[in-house]
């Protein structure tokens, strides 16, 4: 099935999502850790450690972390769940080469190692990862069908399956400032970093293409999975997803 958040793309280049993306996160790694914190004014470091945490009862030891971008939740995957290894994957080399380096810096190479792969075709075996993670990743994939099917296929039977993403509120007051922070706040936050415009336009563009909520947890079963539960921050601005093989 096409989804319509795969259809908002970054550039109106006329290429594919995917190199489109791949472009836009190698133009904005230098800066785009910075650019996180601010623009979700530091509240995504608190969602991406209450999700991980929900991690602990399943002490994965394997994990995959898809979009892994600079590494982030993989660093903190490391930190709160102490597994065995932690592959990273991502389509932009820029964002990984800013996590490999934060990752040396830490001391955790041994641990966690990185690799270009593309979500919807992953080069591993099945049955290879007690937990499969991915922070705000899936709303850029150009397949989201075909990337749940190979998450589904590299796990392990009765592996998990977390992923974050940021959401549109549905509810008053947070709907309302929500619209007037993406329509205002925003273009002058990215503009003081001097980032590409475009890369912030796309990106509320894509939330708001982005299924959520009950729809999400039914493509999650349509694809294979079970066990479907999700939890929402910040009155709806994130949504932690978990499901199991
Ligand atoms: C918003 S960043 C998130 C990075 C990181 N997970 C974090 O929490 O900060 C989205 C990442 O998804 C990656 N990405 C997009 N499509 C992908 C695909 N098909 N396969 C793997 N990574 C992809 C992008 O290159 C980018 O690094």
């Amino acid at each position: 099935m096409t989804y319509d958040v795969e259809k908002v793309h970054p550039y109106e280049t006329g290429t594919s999502k995917k190199e489109q993306v791949e472009a836009m996160f190698n133009e904005i790694a230098p800066n785009y850790d910075k650019l996180n914190g601010l623009l979700s004014l530091g509240i995504d470091d608190y969602w991406r450690k209450e999700s991980i945490k929900a991690l602990k009862p399943y002490r994965p030891e394997y994990i995959l972390d898809i979009a892994t971008g600079t590494g982030d939740f993989a660093i903190l995957a490391k930190k709160i769940l102490q597994p065995r290894r932690i592959i990273g994957i991502d389509i932009s080399e820029g964002m990984m080469a800013v996590g490999r380096d934060k990752v040396k810096r830490k001391g955790l190479e041994r641990v966690i190692t990185f690799e270009r792969q593309d979500s919807s075709a992953l080069f591993f075996p099945d049955q290879s990862f007690d937990a499969v993670t991915a922070a705000f990743g899936i709303r850029n994939f150009e397949n989201i069908d075909k990337s749940f099917g190979e998450v589904l296929r590299v796990l392990k039977p009765g592996g998990v399956f977390l992923f974050i993403e940021l959401t549109t509120p549905e509810a008053t007051p947070m709907k309302e400032l929500y619209s007037l922070y993406t329509k205002y706040v925003m273009p002058v936050l990215s503009n003081t970093m001097a980032t590409e415009q475009r890369a912030y336009e796309y990106l509320p563009e894509s939330i708001a293409a982005f299924p959520q909520g009950r729809e999400m947890m039914l493509i999650l079963k349509k694809n294979g999975f079970r066990n479907i539960r999700l939890r929402r921050f910040t009155m709806g601005i994130a949504t932690l997803y978990m499901a199991e093989k």
